[in-house]
C-alpha cells in the first residue's frame, strides 16, 4: 500500500494555494461586487468574507449547516491558510453564496453571482462552426479532435484567467490516453461530469452529440453543479443557455435538444458536487451511477483533484493506482492548473518549465479501464 503524501494546505506563502486564497478570492469578490448592484448589506457581507482570518461555519439556519459543520469538524476557528486547500476553496464559494443571499428568502434568492461573467465568456459563432465542421471528418479523426477540444476547452476557466492574465499556448498533452478512452465505450451509458460553462461546455456538448449519434453511447448523463461554484462552473441554466447558442437549424443543437426530450441525454446534479469532498466520499447514489456506467468522463482540474485526492503526489505515481477505487472506468480530461499530478513517466517533469503545474499550458488525458 502506497503511503499517501499529506493533504495540500495553503500555509506556505510561496505556494500556489496560498496565492489562490490571498489574491484570487479577493479578486473574485471584487468581480461579484461589480457584476450585480447588490444592496449595502450584501456588499458588507462580501467584504467581511474577504477579511475573515479564521474559518467560520455557515449560519445555523442554512439548509446545509449540519453537513458543513461535520465536514469542517476540527477546522473551525483555524486560519484559512492552515485548513486543507480543497476545504478552504469549497467553503469560500459556499460562504459567498450565503453572503449574496443565494439560498435566502429574499429577492436575491437564486441569482447567480457569476452569471454576468459567464455570459461575457460565451463561445463565439466561429467556435461553434469549427466544432460543428468536425462532423465531416472520418470518425477516428473526430474522436481524436473531440477529446482535444474537450481537454483544451478546460483552459477556458474564468477563475483561472482572472489572475493568470494570459495563458501560454503551449498545447502539450503530457499524457494522451485518448485512444483507450474510445475503446471503453460500446453503446452503454456514459457519464460526463461537466466543469466550466461557456467555452468548455460547448466542446463537451459536441462530444456528447458524437457519442449519441454514432451509437458509442445509448445514453449520456451530463452531471452539472447544483449551485454557482468556482466562478464559471456549469449549472442546468448554463446548459440551456448553451443550447440556445446553437444557431436555428443547427443539426447538433437540434439533436441535443431532442435527446434531452427523449431522455437519452439526461441532466443530473448532486450536492456532492459542491461539497469539500473527494470521490472517495461520493454518496452511494452517485457512486452507484458511476459503477453502472460504461465510462465516466471527469472534466477539469478540480474533478481531477477530487479523483486522485488533493495531495502533493510525486508526478510519477501511477494514475491507475490512485484512481483504482473509483467505481467504474474513468477518464480524466484536464488542463493542469494546480499542484496535483499523477501518471507521468519518471523524470518527465525535469524537462518542463518551473510553472508547469499551474500555468494551464499542459494537459492530461488519463484513463483507467
Ligand atoms: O475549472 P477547473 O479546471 O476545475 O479549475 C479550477 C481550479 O481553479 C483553482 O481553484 C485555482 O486555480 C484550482 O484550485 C482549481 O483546481
Amino acid at each position: 500500500m502506497r503511503v499517501e503524501p499529506p493533504v495540500i494546505v495553503s500555509s506556505d506563502p510561496a505556494s500556489f494555494p496560498h496565492s489562490v486564497l490571498r489574491d484570487r478570492h479577493p479578486a473574485i469578490v471584487e468581480r461579484v461586487l461589480r457584476a450585480h448592484p447588490y444592496p449595502p448589506e450584501v456588499r458588507t457581507e462580501l467584504q467581511l468574507l474577504v477579511q475573515e482570518v479564521r474559518v467560520e461555519p455557515l449560519r445555523a439556519d442554512a439548509h446545509d449547516a449540519a453537513a458543513w459543520a461535520a465536514w469542517g469538524a476540527g477546522f473551525w476557528g483555524q486560519s484559512w491558510f492552515d485548513v486543507p486547500f480543497l476545504f478552504a476553496e469549497n467553503l469560500f464559494y459556499r460562504r459567498l453564496l450565503e453572503a449574496v443571499g443565494y439560498y435566502g428568502a429574499g429577492a436575491w434568492r437564486g441569482i447567480d453571482p457569476f452569471g454576468p461573467q459567464k455570459a461575457s465568456d460565451a463561445p463565439t459563432p466561429q467556435e461553434l462552426e469549427a466544432l460543428a465542421a468536425l462532423e465531416g471528418l472520418p470518425e477516428a479523426e473526430q474522436e481524436a479532435a473531440l477529446v482535444r477540444a474537450a481537454v483544451w476547452g478546460n483552459r477556458a476557466d474564468l477563475g483561472f484567467k482572472l489572475v493568470a492574465g494570459h495563458v501560454e499556448q503551449v498545447d502539450e498533452l503530457l499524457v494522451d490516453d485518448g485512444k483507450r478512452m474510445w475503446e471503453l465505450v460500446g453503446g452503454g451509458t456514459v457519464i460526463v461530469v461537466a466543469d466550466n460553462a461557456g467555452r468548455e461546455l460547448l466542446p463537451d456538448l459536441v462530444l456528447i452529440d458524437f457519442l449519441l449519434r454514432t451509437g458509442r453511447a445509448a445514453r449520456v448523463e451530463l452531471h452539472v453543479k447544483p449551485a454557482p461554484y468556482f466562478v464559471s462552473d456549469a449549472l442546468t441554466a448554463d446548459v440551456l443557455d448553451e443550447l440556445r447558442r446553437f444557431p436555428a437549424g443547427s443539426p447538433i443543437g437540434g439533436r441535443l435538444t431532442a435527446a434531452l426530450r427523449q431522455g437519452t441525454l439526461q441532466l443530473y446534479s448532486h450536492s456532492f458536487y459542491c461539497a469539500p469532498l473527494t470521490f472517495h466520499d461520493a454518496a452511494p447514489e452517485l457512486a452507484g451511477r458511476f459503477a453502472a456506467a460504461e465510462l465516466t468522463i471527469l472534466k477539469g482540474d478540480l474533478n481531477y483533484r477530487r479523483l486522485v485526492g488533493d495531495r502533493m503526489w510525486p508526478s510519477s505515481t501511477p494514475f491507475a493506482e490512485v484512481s483504482g477505487y473509483f467505481p467504474g472506468p474513468v477518464a480524466a480530461l484536464r488542463t493542469v492548473k494546480s499542484d496535483v499530478v499523477t501518471g507521468l513517466a519518471a523524470g518527465a517533469e525535469r524537462s518542463l518549465p518551473a510553472s508547469w503545474r499551474t500555468s494551464g499550458a499542459f494537459a492530461l488525458v488519463q484513463v483507467r479501464g
